[in-house]
């Protein structure tokens, strides 16, 4: 059977990395020390994270990809979004996080093995659904033949207000965080929080550092959401569909550093909004860079 995609134990004593099986974590060990992302697994082969967790100089040996099972796996290839440039909009905006996106693919480039090494799935380790490929129609239980990429878009990201979620990691235990993408006529109001970041606080015009590929969440309307933390960079922003879990999003970027190591306030700001790279806006990227995977999109 076609390994199916977005399934987790759903009982509630089940093991957290058992609810959470397509969570991984990217290291990156440097001179300057040791850098840690989320990233969500996606098929054998390959991962999904932010762009912004690497540096140019980074060689693929000083990565590293940690599953839920505690197994390492080696990198072969970071492959970022080709529109992202951190400096784009440099000396004005520091930082630009458009197209805040990259595949790591898994395989040790040293082993002779014909085969690269691959992730083995297992209880603790499975892939999420990504939109517009066929696991995701099923996993939407609706008619393969029929199903379009706008329909998922349509039925994922209805017009308003959607409930979301993203999973961090508290005291080595993985905890799930509910969050409500704002779409529709929220996404102004949402995105307009983005000029609080100190980062941003000379820029006056909000598309100049909130692009149309950013999914907005956060903030204390119309609930209390919870806020993400640097350490939540590259993980994967989800909806669950009738206990089926799609990603939707890429955690990108946040208005307010609300953590500190990953310690987080107790209370949140109104203001506290994350940006996530919306997947549906990256599809032929995504699609040209995964067709050998065994995925298909529609
Ligand atoms: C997930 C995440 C990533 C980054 Br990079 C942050 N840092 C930042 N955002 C704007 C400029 N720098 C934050 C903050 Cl702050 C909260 N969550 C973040």
């Amino acid at each position: 059977v076609i390994d199916m995609c977005g399934m987790a134990k759903q009982y509630n004593e089940a093991p957290h990395v058992e609810k959470n099986p397509w969570l991984a974590t990217i290291s990156v060990t440097r001179s300057s020390g040791l850098e840690k992302c989320k990233a969500a697994v996606i098929t054998p082969h390959f991962v999904l994270t932010a762009a912004h967790c690497f540096n140019i100089d980074d060689e693929v040996h000083q990565i590293k990809v940690l599953t839920n099972d505690g197994k390492r796996y080696a990198v072969t290839n970071v492959i970022s979004h080709p529109n992202y440039n951190v400096n784009a909009k440099k000396p004005k905006i520091a930082e630009f996080y458009d197209y805040d996106i990259a595949l790591v693919e898994i395989g040790d480039k040293n082993k002779r093995t014909i085969k690269k090494e691959k992730i083995e799935f297992n209880p603790k380790v499975r892939p999420i659904c990504i939109p517009c490929t066929e696991g995701t129609t099923r996993a939407l239980r609706k008619k393969v033949a029929q199903t379009t990429c706008d329909e998922h878009e349509a039925t994922l990201l209805k017009w308003g207000i959607v409930e979301a979620l993203f999973i961090t990691e508290e005291d080595n235990e993985l905890t799930r965080k509910d969050v409500t993408i704002k779409t529709g006529d929220q996404k102004p109001v949402c995105n307009r929080d983005a000029l609080k970041a100190p980062l941003y606080v000379n820029v006056t015009d909000v598309s100049e550092v909130v692009s149309d590929r950013f999914l907005c969440t956060g903030g204390t309307e119309p609930q209390v959401d919870a806020f993400t933390c640097k350490g939540d960079s590259g993980g994967p922003l989800v909806i669950n569909h009738r206990q089926r879990y799609i990603q939707v999003g890429v955690i990108s970027w946040g208005v307010a550093n609300l953590c500190i190591n990953m310690n987080r306030a107790s209370m949140t700001k109104p203001y506290a909004r994350d940006f996530h790279t919306n997947l549906f806006k990256v599809l032929p990227w995504l699609e040209s860079r995964l067709k050998d995977e065994g995925i298909s999109f529609l």
